[in-house]
């Protein structure tokens, strides 16, 4: 069995034939398929498809036996055994996943080169029995011309063929031809272009993959060179996010060893549009991917939403680094003048100078602060306990009695406890903003770099909801205080001992299994880490991915990040940490910019966390929105002081947009009834309401009163046929179809900037109405 990834070299008109095992389980039997020829028609590519998916059920088949064998020899055996058949467990439940996840569509192109060699392109490479290559994965080397090639730059490419597939089924074939000689010899030219077949799709409300029509400028970016960080700007609708996503997958697949391991963070404005991609990565095969909103970006606390903009821009800012240091320092104090606790009914003098040894001696040590206080009690108590011992001693006159539990009785003392405290109290990231937020003076002293303004702006009450800005401040916070715990730090050692002995045995365990899977043919798809991920004796086995999103400290291998532009300082700040390679793909239009802390330029965005090796790839083509409505978006955006670089577009559109004058209070029923209208114009598909955040409820409630059901709610709202949200919270969606509320208003709540109108005219991929209460903003009318 072998199903990797190497080129396929198959000659294409010699009658080369591949030997393939028959369905079902009764005996193998053996027969041969002919590798269609250069003019093969539908019924011999579906022959040949049909080969293809024989193929994939037989290491389905294959994959389930190991599996259930693995399984049945049960956990016995010496650790390295164990070791031995978890890896194995491991590596087929993945392969499954994936030979799964790959079902439909497994199949989208072939190429036929000059020399005659003759490559199919698929979600993942698949050889026969006898290691004959039957398919090339889309991200090997030798799949990129069919991406690449173009008829003034041939690639030695005769011809590209599509293969238009619903799932198993191949339904059409769509030929491009670049060397004209091979004209006369194909009869097949098939209507549509499968680029167009797929932009023109009813939308699913989930984002689908491209994998078979990326285009050659996005097929550059997506192989581009790992290292630095790439920012992808584009317009709406070029393709960025799917470009994030299938770089994401390509790299995965060029860089398995490190990626797997140390695992890849994708990264997105929020859980709908998480939601709205998520499934866009297990269709390409793969799943170990972690995913995260901004809201999410401190694990255990979803930020809720920054309502003040203002705040929001404040919390962005860089000077937040030095706030929480001086922050946390404050929470270090010495005691203005001596004081006196007692311990065993003996009262002891403990003087600042006694404090101040114990602070230097715990500042000394470079612990973040949680830690370090270990050391400052450590010292303090000590201190007060030898003071206590040479009071006692003289009381006593020097009997020389064993005084050792001093300490403890010191430690333990409730007056002890609580003057360490006052000078050092342990703290949690939440706690220490809490404060911050909640004690104008404390927040004073610390934030010189604040307005009284600003300052005043930032109060709230205690057990007030933490906000998406406050994210990267508790992440900041976490990173200087360090565990709260005192024993964590011994936990810790003892964990990262027994995860050192897991993973020397994991390693032995590769080591043995590897040789075994090459022969199989199977590379890279298990990391001594992940095994002894398996082995922990702590807790339930965790995947990279699981243990990566849980833990704050989690280092990762490369980020993505969506609609990079409305990241604030303070958040790139924390994905830097995240990824110490800098390895970064960021992808975005500086012109749908919205939120208070959005970009205006990516050199001057990035210059604070990497110096001048940034490299800009740019985006032209919008797949999405038709020609008729980006040029409405263009007009109205350059009515309003908006730069934008105009796009290319792939369609035309059929449906002219329609503005629609109404009464202010009519505008919600105008909405509902819009939605119909739309329905009626497009036929099936997602109808988007888009609405000030002033009308969104009473909207969402109107639609829900029309069409019950229908209407969908939270993140995965997207798979019903009507949904409503604001501008905001339609950035990086699509639709068929956009009802858009009052644009006045649009433009008035996000304080004049355009990008959110501009992002709200450009989400349909076919019809748009527009309703108007009020003036409609400059730009709308010709
Ligand atoms: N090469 C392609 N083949 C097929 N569909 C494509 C291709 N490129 C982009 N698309 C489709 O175009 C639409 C827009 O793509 P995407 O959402 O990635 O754009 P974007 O640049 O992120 O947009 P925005 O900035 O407006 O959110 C999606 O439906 C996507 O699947």
């Amino acid at each position: 069995m072998s199903d990797t990834n190497t080129p396929a070299a198959v000659p294409a008109q010699q009658t080369t034939t591949h030997s393939v095992r028959g369905s079902g389980q009764g005996p193998t039997q053996e027969r041969d398929v002919a590798l269609p020829p250069l003019d093969a028609g539908l019924e011999e590519e579906r022959e040949y498809v049909g080969l293809l998916y024989q193929r994939l059920d037989d290491l389905r088949e294959e994959k389930q036996a190991q599996l259930a064998k693995v399984r049945r020899t049960g956990a016995v055996g010496t650790m390295q055994n164990q070791s031995e058949r978890d890896a194995f467990a491991t590596m087929y439940e993945d392969r499954l996943a994936q030979l799964n996840a790959v079902d439909d569509r497994l199949v989208f192109g072939r190429l036929d080169l000059d020399s005659g060699e003759c490559r199919y392109i698929g979600r993942i490479g698949l050889t026969s029995e006898g290691r004959q290559r039957l398919m090339l994965d889309w991200r090997a080397p030798e799949a990129g011309v069919f991406y690449q090639a173009t008829a003034f730059d041939r690639q030695g490419v005769r011809r590209r063929r599509h293969l238009l597939l619903k799932r198993r089924e191949v339904q059409g074939l769509e030929d491009e031809v670049l060397d004209t000689s091979v004209l006369e010899e194909s009869t097949e030219n098939h209507g549509d272009g499968a680029l167009l077949a797929a932009l023109k799709a009813r939308r699913t409300g989930q984002m689908g993959d491209i994998v078979a029509t990326i285009q050659a400028e996005q097929d550059r970016i997506i192989r581009a060179d790992r290292s630095g960080v790439l920012v992808v700007q584009g317009g709406p609708g070029t393709g960025k996010t799917a470009v994030a996503l299938h770089r994401a997958a390509y790299l995965l697949y060029a860089h398995r060893d490190r990626l797997k391991s140390a695992g890849v963070l994708i990264v997105g404005p929020n859980s709908t549009f998480m939601s709205y991609i998520e499934r866009v990565l297990p269709s390409l095969g793969e799943t170990g991917v972690v995913m995260s909103s901004l809201a999410d970006l401190y694990p255990g606390v979803r930020g809720v939403e920054e309502t003040d903009p203002q705040v929001a821009q404040i919390k962005g800012r860089l000077d937040w680094v030095d706030i929480i240091a001086s922050a946390v320092r404050a929470r270090q104090r010495n005691i203005p003048e001596p004081r006196i606790v007692t311990v065993e009914g003996v009262e002891v003098t403990v003087t600042p100078k006694m404090i101040r040894r114990g602070l230097e001696r715990a500042r000394a040590t470079g612990k973040p602060y949680n830690e370090a206080r270990t050391t400052f009690v450590k010292v303090v108590v000590k201190e007060i306990a030898e003071k206590l011992e040479r009071i006692l001693e003289k009381r006593s006159a020097g009997n020389g009695a064993d005084r050792s539990y001093l300490v403890e009785e010191v430690r333990s003392s409730r007056e002890v406890r609580v003057l360490l405290n006052l000078c050092w109290l342990p703290r949690t990231p939440q706690n220490l903003l809490e404060d911050l937020f909640s004690k104008p003076k404390y927040l004073a002293a610390v934030a010189p770099q604040l307005t009284a303004q600003e300052q005043r702006l930032l109060q709230r009450s205690p057990g007030t909801a933490f906000t998406v800005a406050d994210a990267p401040l508790l992440d900041e916070a976490a990173e200087l205080l360090g565990e709260l715990d005192e024993s964590a730090g011994r936990e810790e050692a003892r964990q990262k001992a027994a995860r050192e002995k897991d993973l020397e045995n994991a390693r032995k365990a590769v080591e043995n299994v590897t040789p075994q899977m090459a022969e199989m043919g199977i590379e890279g798809f298990l990391s001594a880490e992940d095994v002894a991920a398996l082995n922990a004796d702590s807790g339930p086995s965790m995947s990279a991915a699981e243990r990566a999103g849980v833990d704050r400290t989690w280092t990762y291998g490369h980020v993505v990040v969506d609609e990079a532009q409305e990241l604030s300082p303070m958040q790139w700040h924390v994905l830097f940490r995240r990824v110490p390679l800098k390895s970064v793909t960021a992808v975005g239009d500086i012109a749908q910019g919205s939120s208070p802390s959005a970009s205006t330029d990516w050199r001057e965005a990035f210059a604070p966390f990497i110096d001048d090796r940034l490299r800009i790839e740019e985006l032209t083509v919008n797949y999405r929105t038709p020609r008729i409505m980006v040029e409405l978006a263009e007009r109205v955006a350059a009515a309003n002081g908006l730069e934008v670089t105009s796009l290319r577009t792939v369609r035309e559109g059929d449906f002219e947009p329609i503005i629609e004058r109404v009464d202010a209070q009519e505008l919600i029923h105008a909405a509902v009834t819009g939605v119909a209208a739309e329905h009626e114009r497009i036929g099936e598909g997602l109808v988007a309401v888009i609405a000030p955040a002033r009308l969104l409820e009473s909207t969402r409630e109107g639609l829900i009163s029309a069409y019950g059901q229908r209407v969908g709610r939270g993140a995965g709202s997207m798979t019903q046929d009507i949904v409503a949200m604001t501008a905001e919270e339609a950035k990086g969606l699509e639709f068929d179809a956009v009802v858009l509320v009052e644009p006045a208003e649009l433009l008035e709540e996000a304080h004049g900037r355009i990008g959110s109108l501009y992002v709200a005219l450009t989400r349909s991929t076919h019809s748009l109405r527009v309703l108007a209460s009020r003036d409609l903003p400059a730009g709308f009318s010709v």
